[in-house]
């Protein structure tokens, strides 16, 4: 159940195992375990980041949480509005899942596959309230759409023009307009800048940032750039072969690591050098995520932790909250959280990335 008034989502124990199948009959020979006993909550208003090499199934999660796919397992509880009772999104019909999801948006990476190019922006931003029969009256829904293309920034006299006669940056405002459309609660932004130009991801970054306070978004950010996570989100959840191997407050996570992996990540993102020169330290992991249809046994980051010790190899350490008691809570999954000393970057919750492309200029 969802107890806290203050939730706007709460996941408990997702799971999403896509099956392997062989031969003419499609037998069943094992699972992908995409998704493996996730848990989370989102607050109203907040950003928290799903982070993680590619493979870690931070879009599979994403999916679920909006049920563009059926979990296998789990919860997702959603309140669509603050006064609104919470209900689980597993458990729903259609047709309640349809009315339901109208307060949810998604986000794609790339605006260009995103858009159908044969559309106006007009018929794509107005899309949302044609098809749930919000509106039909031709005139209010210009209006509607004028003004939601002023919210992100573009010029509603080009509403009838089509994708292709708008640049990368543009038409990623355009599919935040659509996103926003029916004034969603909650809106998933799977690594939403990741395809554009460096120049331009400080600016849509910066849109959706004004744009979440300006309606009270909560954001389920996914995102493998911690420049972007420093920027924008509150907390961090941070991924690895299915599950959550680290949770806690962004400043927390960059400057007091708490995972083996966590460290990894941030010694992969590039630093500022203490007197003022910018130097790439590019540290790449080493090794390949681990292959979620064969999930190594103890510890998922086992092969490539340079911390493990035996019992990594045979148990796998649960998810415990090392955070004192008057603190935000730090779930970490690792057998040696408390003892150790690891590596985290410098913190600057105003960091703009996008003019650079780096978490500390
Ligand atoms: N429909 C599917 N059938 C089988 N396996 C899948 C399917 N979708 C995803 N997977 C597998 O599930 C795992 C997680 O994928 P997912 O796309 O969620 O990861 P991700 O962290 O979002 O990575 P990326 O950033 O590359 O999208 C991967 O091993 C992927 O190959």
């Amino acid at each position: 159940m969802m107890t806290d008034p203050d939730s706007v989502l709460e996941v408990q124990d997702l799971t999403k195992h896509f099956p392997i199948t062989r031969g003419f009959l499609r037998r069943v020979i094992g699972h992908v375990r995409a998704v493996d006993g996730v848990s989370f909550r989102l607050r109203r208003g907040e950003t928290l980041a799903l982070v993680g090499e590619s493979g870690c199934g931070k879009t599979t999660t994403g999916r679920c949480v909006m049920r563009a796919i059926e979990p296998t397992s789990g919860s997702v509880f959603f309140r669509p509005a603050p006064d609104a009772s919470p209900v689980d999104i597993t458990r729903l019909d259609r047709r309640t899942l349809r009315d339901i999801q109208r307060h949810m948006g998604m986000i794609f990476q790339d605006p260009y596959a995103s858009l159908n190019p044969r559309m106006t922006v007009l018929e794509i931003v107005g899309e949302p309230f044609i098809t749930r029969k919000l509106l039909s009256d031709r005139r209010e829904l210009e209006r509607r759409v004028a003004s939601l293309l002023q919210n992100v920034g573009l010029d509603p006299a080009l509403m009838r023009r089509y994708p292709h006669a708008f640049s990368g940056g543009q038409r990623q405002r355009i599919a935040i307009a659509r996103a926003l459309a029916l004034n969603p609660t909650l809106v998933v932004a799977d690594e939403p800048v990741s395809a554009l130009d460096v120049s331009v991801q400080a600016q849509i970054l910066r849109l959706l940032k004004d744009l979440q306070q300006e309606f009270h978004l909560s954001y389920l950010f996914i995102t493998h750039n911690l420049a972007v996570v420093e920027y924008l989100s509150d907390r961090v959840a941070v991924m690895y072969v299915g599950k959550i191997v680290e949770l806690g407050d962004t400043a927390q996570i960059f400057t007091r690591p708490r995972h083996p992996y966590t460290e990894a990540l941030l010694a992969a993102v590039p630093v500022i050098e203490v007197d003022g020169e910018r130097r790439r330290e590019r540290i790449v992991l080493e090794g390949d995520v681990a292959d979620p249809a064969h999930v190594p046994d103890g510890c998922a980051f086992h092969p490539r932790c340079p911390y493990a010790a035996p019992i990594c190899r045979t148990q796998e350490p649960p998810l415990v909250n090392m955070a004192g008691r008057d603190d935000a809570p730090h779930w970490v999954r690792c057998h040696f959280a408390d003892e150790l000393e690891l590596r985290g970057v410098a913190y600057s919750a105003t960091a703009t990335p996008g003019a650079t492309g780096q978490p500390n200029a």
